[in-house]
């Protein structure tokens, strides 16, 4: 109740620190106050984070994946923006800088009139009482009057859901933990793939290699490209191929990049600029090989995953949980990286390498597929089938009765 109440204000105060943020950082001296706001609001941005969320539950659940992943999509065009920004922005003397920066703006002048027009899920309605709303919600977004069977079915899991007046203490219990360990580890395994040391720091990288400042920023600009249109794979082959297939044939690919990149490196750049310029571009062309693989898989479906898991009473906590883990291990490998980069050198590839043989045998052996299963069903056709967690749920503390029957819902799929 309260979070809804609140969703639009906290979004609309949240842009306007967004805003006050870019002012300072504009006019060069940023104070402490600010930095400090800052950190508090974007830590109210992820915690209330709910655009997955609100993505999985309205949709269909056979366009589920690519509808979901839409969120990633507008993630990676506002990192492609950024850096076809700094791209132009630095030919700009003397004061290319205070544009760059000042730029951010644009995004915060957005969500804050977005906030002022966001409409809320009929699942959130339904679930406080608004049923009427609800419905007349749910007819709205699937453009159809014959919605009973859906209505019928969100109404029995929010019933179950009212029940449960601790989500928190729910997530601990036995029956949580496949969908909590598992969207959890997504998130460790999303940010250990090496995707934001390559992305943010491939410029120092190309720099390194003697591909000059321009040159540099430029390739930061094809990669971002690469990651938008491989995101865009996603957002098509989700619902056709399946979440496993994707990130384990991405596994593959950027392990591939990886351990090539690291040989590369390793045999070729024994200082600055002493690479030669085709292996230089050779490592361009890996470190694209690399984006696109996790652009199609372990970016996007690091949101879509964790909103669609977990049952109803459980679902708000869960993906909050996973995202505020995803968060701090962003903030990690951040501070982390240049320590470990001076330390392991082009080391730091066989290091992510070594993850990604161990994330794409978790998600060969410990992923069950949820493609095309309807939320609500989740824990009966997907968790309760895997041959590693089905047996969480034989204990008398399971956490929701399926909603539905199966064949009910199969159309559906
Ligand atoms: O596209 C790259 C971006 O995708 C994420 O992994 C997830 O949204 C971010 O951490 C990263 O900056």
């Amino acid at each position: 109740m309260l979070q809804e109440v609140w969703k639009k204000t906290y979004h609309a105060i949240g842009s306007l620190f967004l805003l006050y943020r870019c002012y300072s950082r504009c006019r060069g001296n940023e104070s402490s106050d600010a930095h400090c706001w800052t950190a508090l609001f974007g830590c109210r941005c992820w915690i209330w984070k709910p655009v997955p969320l609100f993505i999985s539950e309205i949709a269909p659940p056979k366009y589920r994946g690519g509808l979901n992943i839409c969120f990633q999509m507008l993630i990676t065009l506002g990192i492609l923006c950024a850096n076809i920004v700094n791209y132009f922005t630095s030919k700009l003397h003397p004061y290319g800088w205070r544009i760059s920066l000042g730029g951010a703006a644009v995004p915060a002048i957005i969500l804050g009139l977005g906030s002022l027009i966001i409409v809320e899920t009929p699942t959130s309605l339904i679930e406080r009482g608004k049923k009427q709303e609800g419905l007349k919600a749910l007819k709205k977004i699937r453009g159809v009057e014959d919605v009973q069977k859906e209505y019928d079915e969100i109404l029995q899991a929010t019933e179950v859901a009212k029940k449960i007046d601790h989500p928190f203490r729910n997530l601990m219990k036995r029956s949580s933990r496949p969908q909590l360990i598992c969207g959890t580890i997504l998130q460790v395994f999303q940010q250990f793939t090496g995707i934001n040391v390559i992305m943010f720091y491939a410029p120092v990288l190309f720099q390194t290699m003697g591909l000059g400042g321009d040159a540099s920023l430029l390739s930061s600009v094809v990669t971002g490209s690469i990651n938008s249109a491989s995101t865009l794979v996603a957002i098509f082959g989700v619902d056709i191929f399946g979440r496993r297939a994707l990130l384990i044939e991405a596994a593959i690919q950027m392990l591939i990049s990886q351990v090539i990149t690291g040989v590369m490196l390793e045999e070729h750049l024994k200082a600055t600029n002493s690479i030669s310029k085709v292996y230089a571009y050779i490592v361009v062309v890996l470190i694209c090989v690399f984006v696109s693989g996790f652009a199609w898989s372990w970016g996007p479906l690091g949101w879509l995953i964790p909103s669609e898991i977990f049952p109803l009473e459980t679902r708000t906590a869960g993906f909050f949980f996973a995202v505020s883990v995803n968060m701090i291990f962003t903030f990690l490998i951040a501070q982390a990286f240049l320590t470990m980069l001076c330390h392991m050198k082009s080391g730091i590839f066989f290091f992510f390498a070594a993850w990604i043989v161990i994330m794409g045998c978790w998600a060969v052996f410990f992923l069950p597929e949820t493609k095309g299963i309807p939320i609500d069903e989740m824990n009966e056709r997907a968790w309760k089938k895997h041959w590693f967690w089905k047996k969480y749920f034989n204990s008398d503390d399971e956490a929701i009765k399926p909603v539905g029957d199966k064949a009910s819902t199969e159309e559906k799929a």
